[in-house]
């Protein structure tokens, strides 16, 4: 690996010894980077290495403790947001901060801090939109909005500031094959008008598709710089993570055991004008299997995950039967009571309490649930049995953090990610049902994790993952159903399922849905 930054052309950015520490961590550690003009600009490095300060500090929502950052040969003190977009440059975060009652064009209203009219802005932003190929209609409300639709409002915001450089921290976690695409043409054009891009993924095929170099970081270091075409994504995950990286396997064959979720002709209106209806969903999923949900984002699957979770609830008591109990008309916690754990898609916020500690994120989580263990004599919460579990959790799913029980919030997202899972596994769930399992979870702990699914389901429970990575349902599923327009298809078992044929189902030229739907009449 080599380990001087590459040289491609003038400089925009270059950060030298930048370090911030919190508490006793050092998150990053002089760090030293350097972004060309009209490079795209890799960062990696496993959970919690250190990328996310970084460009923090780049885009003044965090304070360095040290170093010295120069933007075109002159050095500069980047002390807020306002101060880094007069500077031209723009972020689009990991964790999105759109307020979900007000529409597209109305976010974008708030972040300019002008008194541009909205119609205005509204404009600009189709056309701009549009323009880039990433099509948006400014008047959608947010709370209607899939992720990667949100995601887009999060990549014009940062467009129409016309930034230099645009900083995206993992921007195709939440997005299909195909808006993924969309976006690397739209970087690509971006690259071609002379921006730079610092672009943060644990997806390596991308970086090495995307990217002209990288810099690596590890424990809050520079590790090392490479260009990435000349990689493979296995020895990108090596320099990442320091050791060799395994996938999961499905060592054994799933034993179909009995029948513990069933959903039994579920329909659903459509909750808000852009959301999907479900269409007379059937499916079950016995103990001893892993169903992998595929789909393009927006056809039905957060309305799904929603049912059957309870966060929304059915007409008919029997349209959802956990461990054989109607549980249609249950609330989340109800059916948590019956021996199902649900991790949702939004880690904050729907996943975890961001300014909660993580400890008393995992009471809030299971005091219903695991009320013996962890609430005594007179509702006295029995501190130490939490501690206890957390810190097992934490160890069995090499959670890195910065204190011994620090906020949510204080987590990096996938080592948040890998607590709430960690957190849903040790109780050893009969039905687990997860959103997006490793979005924004490094190579290593996305094989830990998957991992772990697989074993839960060899170990009789029911296991249901919805994932936009289709890699990662051929990976860990014993078949793949996939949801289009609100209809879910057939289960198809993996020995059956190719890339080609979950492709068709997905974009609906697949007759799938139609004959599941003939049966199921
Ligand atoms: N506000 C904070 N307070 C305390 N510790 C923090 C805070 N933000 C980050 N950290 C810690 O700093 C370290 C680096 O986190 P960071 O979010 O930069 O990692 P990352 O490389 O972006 O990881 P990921 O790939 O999971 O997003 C982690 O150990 C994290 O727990």
């Amino acid at each position: 690996m080599d380990t001087t930054p590459l040289a491609n052309g003038r400089n925009l950015l270059e950060v030298r010894g930048l370090t911030k520490i919190f508490g006793t961590l050092k998150a990053c550690d002089q760090v030293d980077l350097t972004i060309a003009k009209g490079e795209i600009h890799a960062l990696l490095g496993e959970n919690g290495a250190g990328k996310s300060t970084l460009v923090k500090m780049l885009f003044g929502s965090l304070e360095p403790n040290a170093g010295e950052i120069q933007w075109n040969g002159q050095p500069v003190r980047i002390t807020s947001p306002g101060v880094a977009k007069k500077l031209g440059i723009g972020m689009v975060f990991q964790h999105f901060s759109l307020f979900e009652a007000l529409t597209a064009a109305e976010n974008i209203a708030l972040s300019l801090a002008d008194d541009t009219p909205i119609s205005t802005i509204a404009a600009k932003a189709r056309a701009l939109s549009y323009s880039y190929g990433l099509p948006l209609d400014p008047e959608s409300l947010v709370g209607d909005l899939s992720v990667g639709e949100r995601q887009r409002i999060e990549i014009i915001r940062c467009l129409l500031q016309t930034p230099d450089l645009i900083i995206l921290d993992e921007p195709t976690s939440v997005l299909t094959p195909q808006e993924a695409d969309k976006l690397f043409e739209t970087l690509e054009r971006l690259r071609a008008e002379g921006k730079s891009i610092l672009y943060i993924s644990h997806r390596l095929d991308e970086v090495r598709r995307l990217c002209d170099s990288a810099t690596i970081m590890r424990h809050g270091k520079v590790v090392g710089h490479c260009n990435p075409r000349l990689e493979t994504p296995s020895s990108l995950a090596r320099m990442m993570v320091g050791t060799e990286v395994k996938n999961a396997e499905r060592t054994t064959a799933a034993v179909r055991g009995e029948e513990l979720l069933s959903i039994c002709g579920m329909s659903r209106k459509p909750a808000g004008p852009f959301s999907m209806p479900l269409k007379n969903i059937r499916l079950n999923v016995a103990g001893g299997e892993v169903i992998g949900i595929a789909g393009v984002a927006g056809n039905g699957q957060g309305e799904l995950f929603e049912a059957i979770s309870g966060e929304a609830l059915q007409d008919s008591a029997d349209a959802i039967r956990i461990r054989g109990k109607s549980a249609g008309r249950m609330g989340i916690s109800a059916r948590r009571l019956l021996g199902a754990a649900f991790v949702p898609e939004e880690r904050l916020g729907h996943g975890a309490a961001p300014r909660m500690r993580l400890s008393d994120n995992l009471l809030l989580s299971r005091h219903t649930t695991d009320g013996k263990a962890f609430v005594g004599m007179a509702g006295m919460v029995k501190s130490g049995a939490v501690q206890k579990a957390a810190q097992r959790i934490i160890e069995v799913m090499d959670v890195r953090k910065s204190a011994p029980d620090p906020e949510a919030a204080a987590l990096s997202g996938g080592n948040l990610q890998k607590f709430i899972i960690g957190r849903e596994l040790d109780r050893n769930p009969s039905v687990m049902v997860v959103n997006q399992p490793t979005w924004g979870v490094d190579a290593g702990a996305a094989a830990r994790i998957r991992q772990a699914l697989i074993e839960l389901a060899r170990n009789g429970s029911a296991v249901l993952v919805i994932s936009q990575d289709l890699d990662e349902l051929f990976e860990i599923s014993d078949s793949i159903a996939v949801m289009h327009n609100g209809d879910l298809s057939k289960p198809i078992p993996i020995a059956e399922a190719t890339l080609e044929r979950i492709g068709l189902l997905m974009g609906g030229a697949e007759p799938g849905h139609l004959d599941h739907a003939k049966e199921v009449a």
